[in-house]
């Protein structure tokens, strides 16, 4: 049985997710794809961590295992001390619901709800109560005020994505994992919000876990993990862009 290794460790950090041995195939027989192929990574908790790497280097991959979207083939995958790979469907929904938060490119608001019911789904799901306190704070910090009865169709994107970090954090979660969270945001609102992940994690002690293909993001983050055909292929701590750009260019982008 695998059971989750001591927290802490050499490094100090605390981890709030962790990965070991992780192996992930798509498909099988000789359409097999090996997406991930032996990976250990600790998340760090109370920091902010971006995924990095080539075009079908598992970025995506490794996120939806972590964030118990997508099953493990073999290996562990541990939120806490909760290993995900052991958990039945309705846990893995229940997990996520109650200790997972999202971004996703195409923010996933729904249409028909304001920007305040968009916001407090996840709570309403949970059936728990707002903090008060803790919402009247995110949406002061996300300038939301003047537009909580407004639909998503009547905001704009950087507005929109305001929106989804806020749903994103208020339940306060283990982790937040945002996928290409500026891809689809200009460049003023995409450091808007890239600005508001890093405030969450070095204000209130979030952890985020990012993936992206952009170098400037990736600066937000304390710490960039490099993947490279479903494998780790570095770390970098306080990332530069120029560091990025030249870890990037060793693994062929
Ligand atoms: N549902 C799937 N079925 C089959 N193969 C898949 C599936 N999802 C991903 N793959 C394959 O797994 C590998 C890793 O994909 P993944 O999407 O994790 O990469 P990525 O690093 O996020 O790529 P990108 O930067 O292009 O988004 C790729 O070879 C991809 O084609």
């Amino acid at each position: 049985m695998t059971s989750a290794p001591p927290v802490g460790g050499r490094t100090e950090l605390r981890v709030a997710a962790r990965t070991v041995g992780l192996v992930k195939v798509y498909g099988s027989g000789e359409a097999a794809v090996r997406a991930l192929d032996g990976v250990n990574l600790d998340i760090h908790a109370g920091k902010f961590t971006a995924i990095m790497g080539p075009s079908g280097s598992g970025k995506s991959t490794m996120m939806h295992c972590l964030a118990g979207l997508d099953a493990a083939s073999g290996g562990g995958v541990f939120l806490g001390q909760t290993d995900l790979t052991r958990l039945s469907d309705r846990d893995l929904t229940a997990l996520r619901r109650d200790r997972i938060g999202f971004v996703f490119q195409s923010f996933n608001l729904l249409p028909q709800l304001t920007a305040l019911q968009n916001i407090l789904l996840p709570l309403e799901l949970a059936g728990r109560q707002p903090d008060r306190q803790w919402l009247d704070m995110l949406v002061g910090v996300l300038g939301l005020g003047q537009r909580l009865g407004h639909r998503p169709s009547e905001l704009s994107g950087g507005q929109q994505q305001r929106v989804a970090v806020a749903r994103a954090l208020v339940t306060r979660p283990e982790v937040v994992f945002a996928d290409e969270p500026t891809g689809n945001l200009d460049s003023r609102s995409g450091h808007e919000l890239l600005t508001l992940l890093r405030r969450s994690v070095h204000e209130f002690g979030q952890t985020v876990v990012m993936v992206t293909h952009d170098p400037a993001a990736a600066t937000f983050a304390d710490r960039v993990v490099l993947l490279a055909d479903g494998k780790l292929a570095g770390e970098i701590f306080r990332p530069t862009q120029d560091s990025v750009l030249d870890a990037l260019r060793r693994l062929g982008v």
